[in-house]
């Protein structure tokens, strides 16, 4: 019979073997040649969603994290990050630098739904293990999941230290709206604690097709602020269009991105057109509202988009008897969804800026 590792080196389709291993698989790995140049990599499959891909006798100056699936509806970033896997392993694509992909949440791929038990991008930083409302400590699979990502993103980072001087560290988290947005694609730039915002990362943001930024200033539980902050990494939760179901997303909508990674990947020259603010729809997040009563509505319908802005002193929601309101001119909604747990974030306010 046919092994896990013949049947990967065979199709190169690491995501069907990681949906039939939902949450362990025993590691291997294997070399792949480039069929063009000849260049050997090495592929590790560290376990079930997570494959790290190394060049072989040459040097390298980028540790690059691509993660999709942190939430098991969002498709797109998981076909496309599935596409990049399998070019490499068949080796159809260059490879020049240290690349980890991660599938986050394959059982929750499996169900079609965002999460099993827990909402796994509110498990950083320690998340998994804090009570969020259920208790304390590894109480389910996810929280488990979490923990393993933040090991393997650990080790991932520090082992390319070993790799060369001058690294970089990047963190791609590539997920996709519940709703539709006013700005189809769009990327939540973490809290960076006074670090100025760099714009080469916007530029690289625009190549990939996202020019709508949102800035965010506090801390979160997310797995973006967790390589940034712990590691330093140049990175962001990025959201490429509207939740769809696996076959059902229209690809096309994802050339830019597909290419830009290809490009820097391979070690191609990204082109990056210069900074021009006027090419960037920057924002700002204004209001966290978090969940606080079994009785939160939002009081404006469901299909309202994202980046919808509301007069000042607009009622947003209400969260039991506390009605939540508009505060500042543009203040727009983003990530409206009544049904988290409580105590959980249950909408974001933005306003324009600039930086
Ligand atoms: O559309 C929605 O309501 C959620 C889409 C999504 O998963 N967004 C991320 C953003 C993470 C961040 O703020 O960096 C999330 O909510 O986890
Ligand atoms: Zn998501």
């Amino acid at each position: 019979m046919e092994t896990i590792q013949q049947q990967l080196q065979q199709s190169g389709d690491f995501l069907t073997i990681t949906r039939a291993h939902e949450w362990s698989l025993p590691g291997f790995d294997f070399e792949v040649t480039n069929k063009q140049s000849q260049q050997k990599s090495k592929v590790t499959v560290l376990d079930t969603g997570i494959i790290l891909f190394e060049p072989l006798d040459r040097q390298t100056t980028k540790d690059i994290v691509l993660s999709s699936g942190v939430h098991g509806n969002e498709t797109a970033p998981i076909e496309i990050c599935a596409k990049l896997v399998q070019q490499l392993i068949v080796g159809e694509l260059t490879l020049a630098e240290r690349v980890l992909f991660l599938f986050g949440n394959p059982a929750a791929m499996n169900i079609g739904q965002r999460f099993v038990e827990e909402n796994m991008n509110r498990l950083f930083s320690g998340g998994h293990s804090i009570d969020q409302g259920q208790g304390a400590g590894l109480i389910n699979k996810e929280r488990h999941r979490a923990l393993l990502l933040e090991n393997t993103v650990r080790d991932f980072f520090e082992q390319g230290d070993k790799c060369g001087p001058n690294r970089q560290r990047y963190h791609y988290d590539l997920h996709t709206a519940i709703r539709g947005a006013k700005y189809d694609k769009f990327a939540v730039y973490p809290h960076t604690h006074g670090a100025p915002r760099k714009k080469e990362q916007l530029q690289f943001l625009k190549a990939c097709g996202v020019n709508t930024i949102l800035l965010s200033n506090s801390p979160t539980t997310t797995f973006s602020y967790f390589s940034a902050r712990q590691f330093g990494a140049d990175a962001f939760t990025v959201e490429l269009g509207k939740v769809r179901p696996f076959g059902e997303n229209d690809m096309t909508n994802f050339a830019a991105v597909e290419q830009t990674l290809t490009q820097f990947i391979s070690g191609q020259a990204l082109n990056l057109a210069a900074y021009d603010e006027n090419d960037f729809n920057l924002f700002v997040i204004s209001q966290i509202i978090d969940r606080t009563h079994e009785n939160f509505t939002l009081n404006f319908a469901d299909d309202v988009e994202n980046f919808t802005d509301f007069p000042v002193g607009t009622i947003l929601a209400y969260d039991g008897d506390n009605a939540i309101k508009t505060q500042q001119p543009g203040e727009a909604i983003i990530f409206p969804n009544a049904q988290v747990a409580i105590g959980q974030r249950a909408l974001l306010t933005v306003i324009p800026t600039s930086i």
